[in-house]
């Protein structure tokens, strides 16, 4: 598995050269800020094609990707279910601007498979569904008041851009220039894993179930069920932002397998197959609100988009619960594979696992929250990313997102993993864990 190839060295020509050209046209040389490596330096991976578990880079050089566009692939690069449905749905024309088939059945498939989902409505992105279902909570409660949890990510929409995990996190931003004062005043960050006391001027309060987005965070045990009673007693709504848990820790998402239900959900990624989509979700009663049902007015041109929605299905239709199940154990097991190895380098570190997510977190504290997961080694992290990169696997390059092994990682592409995890904890055992 040993490779030269490195995110690190110097880039070879194709790479480097694509690289060059990114950097004049796009802003950072990337369409969405984590790719840039700006956490971890070095030149990105400039990605040619994707098969299964890897990914072939501009210069024919193939990595193990622990990536997985972030979430959104399921079954591994270019899986012949997804791009045979692609095909078939593009060949009938890509958008219409009308009812589609596909997107009743996608509708349909989520809501059989999410208990006390009703209704759906397909949007763009994850983030147009947060932005949303924030928009509905506020006007089925006549409240403006938001709290959210610090590292957690729940897209770029302005009142959520506070606390943020994900991208914000990795540049060390409190939120973002350009949101006035008055989108985020209604705005509350309260700490992940403690329940906040919640009064009458919250519409809604809106969680990851599970955290993915400053690395893994699992919700302690009581979390969620708490979240739930807080709500109940204020009249306020509980959201699950399940655009990374949906239909990836199982057919139910976080919702079945931590056995609480929110009012309303979030849904992105797998959803659709590798294509853009989001998605957000609630009892029929309140989705009612929704114009043209009702008063909250939603909109746009490409939802339920045809490739989206016909992706997508490929995808839910070709996984079964055992599958599922499977990828949660093998992930189990490498998680305790990982973190004996760590120990025997004598590397702090903590691997947290969350069915088939998991990631590592350089500190000898188990992190419960996004304070814990800033105080973790950024620097050791760092290290760890390029000494993984050397050996062919790409990690997510920020120590505040999460991997996604899918189900292309069978038993040996996981080995590979553990692998480059041994050779590499040895080199950051020799690093420094602060700058
Ligand atoms: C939990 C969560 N919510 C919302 C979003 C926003 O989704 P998108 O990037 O599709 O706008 C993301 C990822 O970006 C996410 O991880
Ligand atoms: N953590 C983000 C979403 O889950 C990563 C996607 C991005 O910002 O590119």
């Amino acid at each position: 598995m040993e490779t030269e190839a490195s995110a690190e060295q110097e880039a070879s020509s194709a790479t480097a050269g694509w690289w060059a050209r990114a950097r004049r046209v796009l802003p950072g040389g990337v369409s969405s800020p984590v790719r840039s490596h700006q956490a971890v330096g070095g030149t990105p991976v400039v990605i040619e094609r994707g098969e299964g578990p890897y990914v072939v880079d501009v210069d024919g050089r193939r990595w193990l990707d622990l990536v997985q566009s972030y979430g959104a692939v399921l079954l591994g690069h270019a899986h012949p279910a997804v791009t045979a449905a692609l095909a078939e749905a593009a060949a009938k024309g890509t958008t219409f601007g009308a009812t589609t088939p596909g997107e009743v059945q996608l509708a349909e498939a989520i809501c059989a498979r999410v208990p006390g989902v009703e209704q759906v409505r397909l949007v763009s992105s994850g983030t147009e569904a947060t932005m949303s279902a924030l928009r509905l909570a506020r006007a089925v409660t006549g409240r403006d008041r938001v709290v959210k949890f610090d590292g957690c990510y729940h897209g770029h929409a302005d009142a959520l851009l506070a606390g943020g995990g994900s991208g914000v996190a990795t540049l060390g931003l409190p939120g973002s220039a350009g949101v006035p004062r008055a989108a985020v005043a209604e705005t509350l960050v309260v700490p992940y894993n403690q329940v906040p006391d919640l009064d009458e001027q919250v519409a809604c309060v809106i969680v990851e179930p599970v955290a993915a987005n400053m690395g893994l965070v699992p919700p302690e045990p009581g979390f969620l069920a708490g979240l739930r009673e807080a709500c109940d007693r204020v009249g306020a709504l509980l959201v699950f932002d399940e655009v990374i848990s949906g239909f990836r820790l199982g057919p139910g998402g976080a919702t079945a397998s931590a056995g609480v239900r929110p009012d309303l959900w979030c849904f992105g990624k797998v959803i659709g197959g590798g294509l853009p989509i989001g998605a957000f979700a609630g009892s029929r009663e309140l989705m009612g609100s929704v114009a043209p049902s009702g008063p909250v007015y939603q909109a746009g041109t490409l939802s339920g988009n045809p490739l989206a929605t016909a992706a997508g299905l490929a995808v839910l239709r070709a996984v079964q619960p055992a599958d599922y199940e499977a990828l949660s154990r093998r992930v189990a097991a490498l998680a305790g594979e990982l973190t004996e190895v760590f120990a025997a380098a004598g590397v702090a570190a903590q691997v947290p696992v969350v069915g088939p997510l998991l990631s590592v977190f350089f500190t000898e504290q188990p992190v419960r929250d996004g304070a814990g997961a800033r105080a973790a080694s950024a620097r050791r992290y760092r290290r760890f990313f390029h000494e993984m990169a050397r050996r062919g696997v790409l990690l997510p390059p920020s120590p505040f997102e999460t991997w996604f092994p899918g189900m292309a990682h069978d038993d040996a592409v996981l080995g590979q993993v553990l692998e480059a995890v041994q050779a590499a904890a040895a080199v950051v055992a020799e690093e420094p864990t602060s700058d």
